[in-house]
């Protein structure tokens, strides 16, 4: 674990749907420049740990905090703003506009003394160079893994220090599964945090430097190392 400040701070995180309760006093913590992994069976709370911190469901913590800043109270939109960017399981690309024009609605600029580069069109294409052959093709007539890159560099336009990944390598072929791993570890090389939801941990297995199980809503300690 890294020893600098955490930057994503999470204690005691409960979450419903409406009456039902999913999430169960979850507790962690990301660090600049860390990735994190937190892998579980299909229903285990993966995809509401990620709605909860950008405040898509209804949640309670008795901390939940990105760079000091209480979570809590703030709408998606402002949460967002602090620099939290979420690629979520459905990807939403926008099927009727082109690469370019999903890209230039995620555009946000870098907040004050962010410390890297904006991202660019061209820093982008430059991560993911098939989006850039294909720059003025529409969403709808992209394969799943391309939908997956474009979604990706969507968030990253928008220039995160902590990146939310729900699931990257679902329902796409495995040599996109290793093209997007390569493009996540260039993202940490840079400084960007990630936490990263897996059904299985294979994405994660060298990229991540902790991988935390998830369990019917519970976090249940750190997963059993993936098979060499
Ligand atoms: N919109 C919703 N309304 C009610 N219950 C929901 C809703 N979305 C998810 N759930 C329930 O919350 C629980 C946790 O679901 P979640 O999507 O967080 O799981 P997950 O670990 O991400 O798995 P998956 O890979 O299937 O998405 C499950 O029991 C699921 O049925």
């Amino acid at each position: 674990m890294s020893t600098l400040a955490p930057l994503l701070e999470m204690e005691g995180l409960d979450a419903w749907y409406g009456e039902a309760k999913i999430l169960f006093g979850l507790s962690l913590q990301v660090a600049p420049g860390e990735a994190v992994a937190l892998v579980g069976r299909n229903g285990a709370g993966k995809s509401t740990t990620l709605k909860a911190i950008i405040g898509l469901v209804r949640r309670r913590a008795r901390r939940l905090s990105f760079g000091g800043t209480d979570l809590i109270p703030l709408p998606t939109h402002a949460i967002a703003r602090l620099g939290i960017g979420y690629v979520p399981e459905d990807r939403r690309i926008f099927t009727e506009l082109t690469v370019r024009e999903n890209l230039d609605l995620g555009r946000r600029p870098p907040r004050p003394g962010a410390g890297r580069a904006a991202w660019t069109l061209e820093a982008v294409f430059e991560l993911f160079p098939q989006l850039g052959d294909m720059r003025e093709r529409r969403g709808g007539q992209m394969s799943g893994g391309e939908q997956q890159m474009l979604a990706v560099a969507r968030a990253l336009i928008g220039n995160p220090a902590l990146l939310l990944l729900d699931e990257p390598s679902e329902g796409v072929a495995p040599i996109v599964v290793e093209q997007m791993g390569r493009a996540l570890a260039r993202l940490k090389a840079t400084g960007l945090s990630l936490l990263i939801c897996e059904e299985n941990s294979d994405l994660c297995a060298g990229l991540c430097d902790r991988v935390l199980r998830i369990e019917q809503g519970e976090l249940r300690g750190p997963a059993p190392a993936p098979p060499p």
